[in-house]
């Protein structure tokens, strides 16, 4: 099958510093893909390695089934970056900030004023960059990176900084863009969001993939033998391990009509990675 983001093997050292070791990424078109990882993990280089801002030590890096670094124009109009230092011009308004951006890619008014639309920004068209919040700068700066209809988005912590509510207003901007096609290519080291956002996610520790999957797949994998009974007669949660002595009490609480429910503990994502690796994001 080809894979829209296909890395092999991927090393990069920036001399002595080995940022990236033995990396393998497989993506599917149509996928939310999260790539976390807390800081200094490689989560930067391995989008710069995806968008040809960077050569790999070794290794293979493919998007879109071409080779990242010998196609730098095919890539370049195939898809969209959205990072921290995508600058936006304070003294334009959002709309000149666009018309800038789509004169690169020779891309229609008509175009434009249907992605600021698409953002929620249209009513907001002849505001300066200056004058814009965080949320909206961030949305300016979305809607600049899908302009020219990219087939797969990468995001570069798309959401520090923001406030919850602003959150929630980009990750259900992501969901709609992803709804109409757009691959996206994440990183993040917020597990909550990657949780909720995407399909699958891989989980990078010093330059290494830990773990790669879905979300409800890795928590069932690493699920805990704890288990939360509750009682009709106490509010407090009880914490017990799930063994035959738990399942003697649980009979004991049924039969005197005193229990109230019984869960089984997954572990977040957060729990796993720090599992995993003994590192909390
Ligand atoms: N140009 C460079 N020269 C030397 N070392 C670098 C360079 N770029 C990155 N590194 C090192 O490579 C490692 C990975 O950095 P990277 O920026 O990819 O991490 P990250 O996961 O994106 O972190 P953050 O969440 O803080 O942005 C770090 O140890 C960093 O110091």
């Amino acid at each position: 099958m080809n894979h829209i983001v296909d890395m092999e093997k991927v090393r990069k050292n920036f001399d002595e510093k080995e940022a990236l070791r033995d990396v393998n990424v497989k993506i599917e078109e149509g996928e939310i893909f999260g790539f976390l990882g807390p800081s200094g993990a490689g989560k930067t280089t391995t989008i710069k390695l995806l968008t040809g801002q960077l050569l790999p030590s070794s290794g293979k890096v493919n998007v879109l089934g071409k080779e990242v670094y010998a196609n730098k124009k095919f890539i370049f109009d195939n898809i969209g970056i959205l990072s921290d230092n995508s600058g936006i011009y304070d003294r334009l308004s959002v709309w000149d900030n666009m018309v800038l951006f789509a004169e690169l890619y020779d891309i229609s008014k008509e175009r434009i004023a249907e992605v600021l639309e698409k953002v929620g920004l249209h009513e907001a068209k002849k505001t300066e960059g200056r004058k814009l919040s965080k949320g909206m700068k961030q949305r300016l700066m979305l809607a600049r990176a899908v302009l020219h209809k990219p087939k797969l988005l990468f995001l570069d912590e798309p959401t520090a900084a923001l406030d919850p509510g602003t959150t929630l207003e980009i990750h259900k901007l992501l969901k709609s863009l992803n709804a109409e096609g757009t691959t996206i290519f994440l990183t993040t080291h917020n597990m909550v969001e990657a949780d909720k956002l995407c399909h699958r996610v891989a989980f990078l520790n010093n330059g290494e993939i830990v773990e790669c999957g879905k979300p409800s797949d890795l928590k069932l994998k690493y699920i805990t033998d704890d288990i939360t009974v509750i009682l009709n007669d106490n509010t407090e949660k009880l914490h017990l391990k799930n063994c035959p002595k738990t399942g003697e009490k649980i009979m004991q609480w049924m039969k005197e009509k005193k229990l109230r429910s019984v869960h089984s503990e997954e572990p977040t994502l957060e729990k796993i990675f720090l599992m995993l690796t003994g590192r909390e994001l």
